[in-house]
């Protein structure tokens, strides 16, 4: 059901509207789609750029590590000189794509004297000047960024970084909502949108620009920000219309004041360690300062501070304590953001989970090695490959009584998974993993009786770091 552009079988590009007012055009159902199933799977990118600093580690042609890509475009001097990176797939792009990237709109904002558009025409300018291309035409660059601006996606590593931006006209016609009804994920140049609720033949589906896990204010901040756009979502209209005026002010002032100072902690190339020393402070002065019930680990600012603390650790290796970070978010937040067991986010968080356990299981297993100092999971004893073994189980099953490995192939084909590289990964991974624990000995006798020492285990973990961390006792 791979296809091109976002006319399939089940969708098609109309008129749309949100709450009354029309937003230009949106993708709808031609037929009822149930929750979990692919609404599309789009190929053929258009534009994927990866950011300078990134171009060795990944390919901007399919997002993968180490492969490098090829530049063949029309007037690419332009692009590469100008945002380093393009890669059409194949060095073409096929017709109705590219069609479909020529009607695409982009906001007035762009136009005349506005800053961006100054900035546009100065860029232009160096190009020309360094990349030695006379005959560049100021209004196409003007439109490719404003296309650009206003219709990629940000490209994020498995951590939310910013990588770079992907543009597919296709997918560029679904329109975003705060309490959206599909989830999309890139894997291997191909874009999957996917149900997370059943969505009926003639509805619209939307899906979400930005994290929604943010409160009112700062979602609208970063709409405005980034695509130029006021929301118009019910979740939006509904809670500005509910919510007392000065508490959504106040805690979008925490929220947005607190990411500016993750950006501030991470930007100067300190190590791992002094990165998540800084971020726990932050977390202290949040739970001290604030009189409100945000200081909690299932919110934000608190959710984006604990991805980033996982990030840094895992950056020194740390990962006995990066793991509970990751244990953190899969018991506390998670369920708390997306109360559906099966939503994809709360995949892709389990998978992550379960490579820092396994780098952790890793680390216990090396005698001598400097970073095996008492974590909690040395003073708990827990052992993180089962722990691993553990979340797979709840993957894949829904719960942690994964019984034998033919039984795991099976339902695997049931399980909806966001896209085929994770899938394939949580396969071979739960394999591998129930293997050791049988060789090791841990399965199956005594099995019952780990899984209940364990969970009880790694809430006493979560809930001591948490404690811990409000009064900056790490
Ligand atoms: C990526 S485009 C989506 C397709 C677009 N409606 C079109 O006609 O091509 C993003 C633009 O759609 C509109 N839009 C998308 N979601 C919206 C929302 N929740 N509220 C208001 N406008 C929205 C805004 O004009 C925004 O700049």
């Amino acid at each position: 059901m791979v296809t091109s552009t976002a006319n399939s079988v089940r969708t098609e590009v109309r008129p749309a509207e949100q709450n009354g007012i029309s937003i230009g055009l949106g993708v709808f159902a031609k037929t009822n789609i149930p929750k979990n199933n692919d609404v599309l799977v789009l190929d053929q990118a258009a534009i994927a750029l990866v950011e300078e600093k990134q171009l060795q580690n990944i390919c901007s042609g399919c997002y993968d590590v180490g492969k490098g890509g090829s530049i063949d475009i029309r007037r690419s001097g332009l692009v590469k000189a100008c945002v380093q990176f393009l890669c059409w797939k194949n060095g073409k792009i096929a017709k109705e794509v590219w069609d479909e990237f020529n009607s695409l709109t982009f906001p007035d904002i762009y136009e005349g004297e506005s800053q961006e558009a100054k900035d546009h025409a100065l860029m232009t300018k160096a190009v020309m000047e360094y990349g030695n291309l006379k005959d560049l035409d100021p209004n196409w660059t003007k439109e490719l960024f404003g296309k650009l601006n206003a219709n990629s996606f940000t490209l994020t590593s498995a951590y939310g970084r910013r990588r770079g931006v992907y543009l597919h006209p296709g997918a560029a016609r679904f329109n975003h909502s705060c309490d959206p009804n599909a989830s999309y994920s890139f894997d291997k140049g191909k874009l999957y949108v996917r149900a997370i609720r059943d969505i009926a033949k003639d509805e619209q589906i939307f899906i979400p620009y930005i994290d929604i896990t943010y409160s009112v204010d700062t979602r609208r901040h970063e709409l405005k920000d980034r695509y130029r756009f006021g929301c118009r979502c019910t979740r939006c209209l509904h809670e500005t219309d509910t919510m007392n005026p000065e508490e959504i002010r106040k805690r979008g002032k925490i929220e947005q004041s607190t990411n500016s100072e993750i950006d501030e902690a991470i930007k100067n190339g300190d190590s791992g360690f002094t990165v998540a020393w800084r971020l726990t402070n932050m977390i202290r002065n949040l739970s001290e300062k604030a009189d409100w019930d945000a200081v909690n680990m299932q919110q934000q600012p608190l959710a984006a501070i604990r991805a980033e603390m996982m990030l840094s650790k895992a950056q020194d290796e740390l990962y006995k304590m990066s793991a509970v970070d990751a244990a953190i978010r899969h018991l506390r937040t998670d369920p708390a953001q997306y109360a559906d067991e099966g939503h994809p986010m709360r995949r892709e968080h389990a998978l992550e989970f379960v490579y820092h356990l396994l780098y952790a299981d890793k680390i216990m297993e090396m005698q001598g090695d400097p970073k095996n100092f008492d974590t909690p999971f040395d003073i708990h004893e827990i052992r993180p490959l089962f722990y691993a073994w553990m979340v797979l189980n709840w993957m894949i099953y829904g719960n942690v009584q994964g019984e034998i490995l033919a039984d795991t192939r099976e339902k695997m084909n049931e399980v909806v998974w966001p896209n085929p590289t994770l899938k394939g990964k949580a396969e071979s991974d739960v394999a591998w993993v129930t293997e050791d624990l049988c060789h090791a000995g841990m399965l199956w006798e005594n099995k019952a009786k780990h899984i209940e020492v364990h969970s009880k285990k790694m809430e006493e973990i979560v809930k001591e770091t948490i404690e811990q961390e409000k009064r900056n006792t790490w």
